[in-house]
């Protein structure tokens, strides 16, 4: 049975980039994966330092998603790959979480965001689930496979 996450409260809620599972990547430690992904949208250090001290995962998000300060110009060639890397951190930072992801063996991941039709599967389940997909790939990737 496939195994859809959203909200934080609910169940596989750690799943969810705005879990507070802290992550150290490019020298720096970011309180969520959101922080992180968020921030790296946009070339200026000062504005990214901004998105790095928001006070909650939904303040970085709303801060990267603003068009105020201009998107780097690569950011869809290379968001995928960015996603990939600082999901993977926060399994191997955290092994409680590392444990959870391995406890789903080989079922469907699913992230169930209604408004999000790339990273989940949008509100009639039609979306590409690219943060599920992540998901299992790192699954893979973390049972040496
Ligand atoms: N909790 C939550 N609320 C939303 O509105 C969402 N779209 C998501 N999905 C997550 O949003 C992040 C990427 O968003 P943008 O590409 O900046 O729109 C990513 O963490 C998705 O998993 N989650």
């Amino acid at each position: 049975m496939p195994i859809y996450f959203y909200s934080q409260r609910m169940l596989y809620g750690e799943f969810s980039n705005f879990a507070k599972y802290g992550v150290k990547m490019d020298g720096e430690w970011w309180p969520t994966t959101e922080h992180y992904f968020q921030a790296q949208k946009f070339v200026d250090p000062d504005y990214r330092t901004q998105i790095r001290n928001a006070d909650t995962p939904k303040r970085a998000a709303e801060l990267g998603r603003s068009r105020r300060v201009p998107l780097r110009p690569d950011w869809e060639d290379v968001k995928d790959d960015i996603m990939y890397a600082c999901v993977l951190k926060k399994f191997e930072t955290h092994p409680e979480l590392r444990e959870r992801l391995l406890s789903t063996g080989d079922e469907e991941i699913i992230e169930n965001a209604p408004g999000d039709f790339y990273w989940g599967c949008g509100k009639d389940g039609t979306g590409k689930n690219m943060l599920g997909k992540i998901l299992m790939d790192i699954r893979t990737a973390l049972r040496g496979e």
